[in-house]
């Protein structure tokens, strides 16, 4: 096998996925100093649709798809995402060669005037445009006005700051990589709150057969992080799930044994389920899948229909 000399990365132009680009191409510098490394910046339909709410359009892979086209045209070797927004289901030439080690997995309070959600008053107003924070925001506060809100996350900040909000949901780790990490007042944690499967993790997709460039991504790969978010994916596949529905999941792995909390709410935020299961390493494989069919049995598919 040869080693290649140029390796180009397809990213999305936000300020976080140029942070996310950014993190592993000087991560494969530091792993192989001969390395040649390109971006190669592109729009994703993601990024283009701000005036309709993802769950609307409710395409899977909209901030992929862009990215994938350019490796299989070869103008780019391999793509950098979030782990989160990737579809349960790849396309079958490509691989997730790489997993980087998760970082803060939960979701952020954010706000100028409230310190946590317990301390906003009755009927706040509350930005976000996620499904799944908005049946968990439900569950917990059902008096708050939720309100919509897409767009990047300086887009986001910006709106808060106008006072179009009193408080905002975004992912911690979004929030830290972009250095606002002072803007985080709450940290939205389990069992209450839930994060989306695989939140906080960073993942580098290439084409399967693409040997070379899997050998020099291979390092990056952290096998905790894996474990784990396999197990969320399993469950919001199992579900039916993309980040467009109301569908959390969190697993965590001490020594040999792992822990998957889950819940699926309907589309109101009028009814919510949780489910959680144990695994050793024999049935870790299945973890997922036999939290998802718990709740299943329990309804899980019609609240997701409904
Ligand atoms: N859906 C957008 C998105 N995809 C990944 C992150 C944050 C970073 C991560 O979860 O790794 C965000 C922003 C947010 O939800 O606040």
């Amino acid at each position: 096998m040869n080693t290649p000399s140029l390796l180009r990365i397809a990213t999305r132009k936000s300020a976080l996925a140029l942070w996310q680009t950014e993190h592993v191409a000087s991560r494969l510098r530091a792993l192989h100093p001969g390395l040649a490394i390109e971006l190669v910046p592109l729009s994703t339909r993601g990024d283009e649709i701000l005036d309709r709410s993802l769950a609307a359009i409710g395409g899977k892979g909209l901030f992929l798809k862009e990215l994938e086209v350019a490796i299989e045209a070869g103008r780019a070797d391999c793509a950098v995402h979030s782990l989160k927004d990737v579809p349960m289901e790849l396309e079958a030439p490509f691989a997730l060669a790489a997993i980087l080690e998760r970082a803060d997995p939960f979701d952020a309070f954010v706000s100028n005037r409230y310190a946590c959600l317990d301390d906003l008053p009755r009927g706040a107003r509350v930005g976000t445009s996620s499904l799944r924070r908005q049946v968990q925001l439900r569950a917990h506060r059902p008096d708050l006005e939720l309100r919509d809100l897409r767009g990047n996350v300086n887009t986001r900040l910006a709106r808060l700051d106008a006072g179009e909000y009193d408080a905002i949901l975004l992912a911690c780790a979004g929030l830290m990589r972009l250095g606002f990490d002072a803007r985080i007042r709450d940290r939205l944690a389990p069992p209450d709150f839930l994060p989306a499967a695989a939140q906080g993790a960073i993942v580098v997709e290439c084409r399967a057969d693409d040997t070379a460039t899997r050998a020099l991504l291979a390092a990056l790969d952290h096998a905790p992080t894996r474990r784990c978010v396999e197990v969320e994916r399993a469950m919001n596949l199992r579900l039916g799930g993309s980040c467009q529905f109301p569908i959390a999941g969190y697993c965590t792995e001490s020594v040999d044994r792992w822990h998957l909390q889950a819940l699926v709410g309907d589309r109101d935020g009028r009814e919510i389920l949780r489910a959680e299961g144990f695994a050793d390493a024999a049935g870790r494989d299945a973890l997922g899948t036999q939290v998802a069919e718990d709740l299943l049995a329990r309804g899980a598919d019609r609240l997701l229909a409904g």
